[in-house]
């Protein structure tokens, strides 16, 4: 069985980036990146997702096309099953994931490499300007969402917090990417 990497951080945090420029190292030893369905309109910039109406994403995920969904940010994200496939070839699997999801991601994957993306708060509302995706009021919604998983418990309970694996981006996106490279390799997943 191959693991499954879990990557989660605020919206803007840069997941995607991070994602996109792991991608080709990751594939070169054998780690997929799964492309996520989401409710996001196919014109939205940034991450390559398939887009789908809330329609056909309700009779997807009722269809059992999902290994893991979510709702947030008004927004539907499903993560195709075709990574259990993956998985039981051997192969290391990353996806971009939910916070909130977490305890149910790490249900079914016991032995989840998880991976929290912080970024400085200041530094946060800038990226979500500057990448101009959502209105100000969507990126307001975000910023608040941010502060309530900031403020709360770790989600996973007391000593949770051990094995979430903390990787900040708030300054050089090349570092980051190293970092993230380096944590993966040294959790011997895609070795
Ligand atoms: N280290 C960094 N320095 C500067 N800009 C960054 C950095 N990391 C990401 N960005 C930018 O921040 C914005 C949000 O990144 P993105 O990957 O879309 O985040 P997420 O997928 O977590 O929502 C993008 O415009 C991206 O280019
Ligand atoms: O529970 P949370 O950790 O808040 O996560 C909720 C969703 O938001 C993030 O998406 P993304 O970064 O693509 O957000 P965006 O849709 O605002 O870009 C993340 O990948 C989840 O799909």
């Amino acid at each position: 069985m191959g693991k499954l990497i879990y990557l989660i951080g605020p919206s803007g945090s840069g997941k995607d980036s991070l994602l996109q420029a792991a991608r080709a190292t990751l594939d070169a030893r054998g780690c997929r990146i799964v492309q996520r369905v989401i409710t996001r309109s196919a014109e939205a910039v940034g991450e390559d997702a398939e887009a789908v109406t809330p329609e056909q994403f309700d009779r997807r995920e009722a269809e059992g096309a999902f290994a893991m969904s979510w709702r947030a940010n008004g927004l539907a994200y499903g993560i195709p099953k075709q990574i259990d496939d993956w998985l039981a070839a051997g192969h290391d699997v990353l996806v971009n994931g939910s916070r909130a999801y977490l305890p149910q991601a790490r249900q079914r994957y016991p032995d989840m490499l998880a991976i929290l993306l912080t970024v400085d708060s200041q530094v946060l509302r800038q990226r979500l300007l500057a990448r101009g995706r959502e209105t100000v009021e969507e990126i307001e919604a975000r910023l608040a969402r941010n502060a309530q998983f900031q403020a709360s418990a770790n989600p996973e309970g007391e000593g949770g917090s051990a094995r979430l694996h903390i990787l900040d981006n708030s300054d050089h996106f090349e570092q980051t990417v190293e970092n993230l490279l380096n944590l993966i390799g040294a959790s011997r997943a895609c070795a």
